[in-house]
């Protein structure tokens, strides 16, 4: 099966006035189809660089990354092209992710309209996915201002998966959600995932839900992997001593 992404030997500095950070150093996996990968690790640890390593946001140093088989070119339209049509991405803070003077409904219908989906039925569906998020369809009437924190992360999840991605990058999207909201999340990650087939990058201090929603996950520690595999089996079992302190310290 070819995977959804795949890293290869991805390295990434960034240049300070008098000093270098290397925030990633040779970070290597795979997510396939239907797949949801948890990449947890303490703050600093380079995991919000990889996510905007995959949407090209950042280009990495050394590496390739590949999008269902294609390697992604830096600055290249076609690997510009593939990236929006395959990855979309939910933030921690959505309410800066969408357009201040725009109606949410007219933020979640833009992809559908890029995509060749008429206005009327973009509209329909925009709603269809509001409510699906767990919203009333009369929130695609409201401006970001207008809605809270958490029914702003709702309406970012139906502006990313109204187009329907193959990978779904959540950077903290659930840490800022009160209990039962990011219980409606979590289910609705569940979902897409058996119905959908939609792969996810599932970005989290949260042990405890990394757990209850991936099927692998990747510890991070100073920008390199120090551990992947099952939760339940690193949870139980750490073997790194950075895996070690970091289990201690959530759960
Ligand atoms: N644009 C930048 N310029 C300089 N240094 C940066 C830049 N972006 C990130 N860094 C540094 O790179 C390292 C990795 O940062 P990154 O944002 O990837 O960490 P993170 O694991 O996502 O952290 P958090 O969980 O706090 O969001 C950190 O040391 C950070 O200070």
């Amino acid at each position: 099966m070819i995977p959804v992404l795949e890293l290869k030997n991805i390295h990434k500095s960034y240049r300070r006035k008098n000093s270098t950070v290397q925030a990633v150093k040779g970070v290597e996996f795979k997510i396939f189809p239907g797949e949801c990968l948890g990449l947890v690790g303490e703050s600093g640890c380079g995991k919000s660089t990889l996510a905007k390593l995959i949407t090209a946001s950042e280009s990495a140093d050394r590496g390739e990354i590949y999008i269902k088989g294609n390697k992604i070119l830096e600055g290249g339209k076609n690997s510009h092209k593939m990236i929006c049509e395959t990855v979309q991405m939910v933030f921690q803070v959505p309410v800066t992710s969408f357009n201040p003077r725009q109606r949410l409904g007219n933020s979640i219908m833009e992809g559908m309209i890029n995509r060749g989906i008429g206005k009327k039925e973009a509209r329909d569906r925009a709603g269809e996915y509001l409510e699906i998020c767990g919203l009333a369809k009369e929130y695609a009437e409201r401006y970001p201002h207008q809605v809270s924190g958490g029914e702003c992360q709702r309406a970012s999840f139906a502006r990313a998966i109204a187009v329907n991605p193959s990978l779904l990058i959540c950077d903290e999207a659930t840490s800022a959600l009160d209990v039962t909201i990011q219980a409606q999340i979590i289910k609705l990650i569940g979902k897409l995932k058996k119905e959908n087939n939609t792969a996810y990058l599932f970005i989290s201090h949260d042990i405890a839900v990394v757990q209850e929603i991936c099927d692998r996950m990747i510890i991070m520690h100073q920008g390199q992997i120090v551990e992947e595999g099952r939760p339940d089996e690193i949870i139980s079992n750490p073997k790194n001593e950075y895996t070690k302190i970091l289990i201690d310290s959530c759960l």
